[in-house]
């Protein structure tokens, strides 16, 4: 029996989407749709998973008033709930979807503050749970209450545990944690998360194989850059490659990030290479962005975009 893939989402979401024929900032905005789901970082990585038929275990931060929509989820999915009840209820993000341009415009709320006492729950359950060679994802941004010591006590405590380590955060709780010094074996910023964590633009791929090769110098294995329209860089100790994007026309981007980490978590556990995770990673997330909400659609369709899909290697 394969050890599940670990999710660790501190800070999950509903998400609400809202469809407009075309956003007007400052005037009256009627929508034509509203939709509501469990969404979050970690929790879509875990339903993308589940749906692709790996076995997952959800840990995080849920807010005790309104976790039905997770519970609901998990249920549904055949995903292990392992996820903290804290007071409060988990924070609404509010995406806005513009049919006109396709652009999805996201407002992301802070959460409710995190007791000291369910972090600490939190972390003493994955210190019982990891095993060595397991997969296990940290997602996610940080909930007040957290965002002072960040994710340096969860690596650390994963990395003893002898876990393989993805991370996918941004802005300070990256920095930090990628300053804690703990080996990770994935991270996924896109491309603006990696220039904010760099300080500098890297509109090119070598801009991109530069920047990888200063966070392989960090104890970073594999660096996986989502570049959107542009599709996606990896560099990796098998080699660097772009892969191109599969033509699609967005329903939303909302989650296709989450979708390409659980392609590339799938590949990893089921014993690909690196070249193939990338393609998993690049088939999900183009499945994803052709619906709302945190499914894929069956394994088939994944199956033929998987085919689809071009890489070009970097030269070192
Ligand atoms: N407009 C698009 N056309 C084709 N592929 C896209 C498009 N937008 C995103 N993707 C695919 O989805 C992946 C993740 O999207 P991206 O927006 O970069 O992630 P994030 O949500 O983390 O910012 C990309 O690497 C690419 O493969
Ligand atoms: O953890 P953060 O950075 O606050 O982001 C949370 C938001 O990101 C999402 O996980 C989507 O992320 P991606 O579009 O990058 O895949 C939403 O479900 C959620 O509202």
């Amino acid at each position: 029996m394969p050890l599940p893939i670990l999710t660790i989402t501190p800070h999950p979401a509903i998400d609400e989407t809202v469809s407009l024929p075309s956003l007007r900032p400052g005037a009256v905005n009627v929508a034509t749709q509203a939709r509501r789901n469990a969404g979050g970082k970690g929790i879509n990585v875990a339903s993308c998973l589940a749906d692709w038929g790996a076995p997952v275990v959800a840990l995080g931060l849920l807010g005790q008033d309104n976790a039905a929509a997770f519970e609901a989820l998990f249920a549904r999915k055949g995903i292990a709930d392992a996820c903290q009840r804290v007071p409060g209820s988990t924070r609404t993000n509010i995406k806005i979807v513009a049919a006109d341009t396709g652009d999805t415009t996201d407002i992301n709320l802070p959460g409710p503050a995190v007791p000291a006492a369910a972090w600490q729950a939190l972390l003493q359950d994955v210190r019982q749970r990891a095993q060595p060679g397991q997969w296990a994802l940290a997602a996610g941004s940080l909930p007040p209450g957290l965002q002072t010591e960040g994710y340096a006590p969860l690596l650390k405590l994963l990395h003893e545990r002898g876990a393989r380590i993805a991370l996918d955060t941004s802005g300070a709780a990256l920095k930090q944690a990628l300053a804690c010094g703990v080996p990770l074996a994935l991270i996924k910023p896109n491309r603006h998360e990696l220039e904010t964590l760099l300080g500098r633009p890297l509109p090119t791929c070598t801009d991109l194989r530069e920047a990888a090769r200063g966070l392989h110098a960090q104890g970073v294995e594999t660096v996986v850059v989502s570049l959107g329209a542009q599709g996606a860089f990896m560099s990796s100790p098998e080699g660097a490659w772009l892969a191109a994007p599969l033509p699609v026309k967005p329903v939303s981007t909302v989650g296709a990030g989450d979708a390409q980490v659980a392609g590339l978590l799938a590949a990893r556990h089921a014993g690909l290479d690196w070249r193939e995770a990338l393609r998993h990673g690049v088939a999900f997330a183009t499945a994803k962005l052709k619906r709302l909400g945190p499914d894929l659609p069956p394994a088939s369709e994944i199956n033929a975009l998987l085919q689809a899909i071009t890489l070009s290697a970097i030269p070192s």
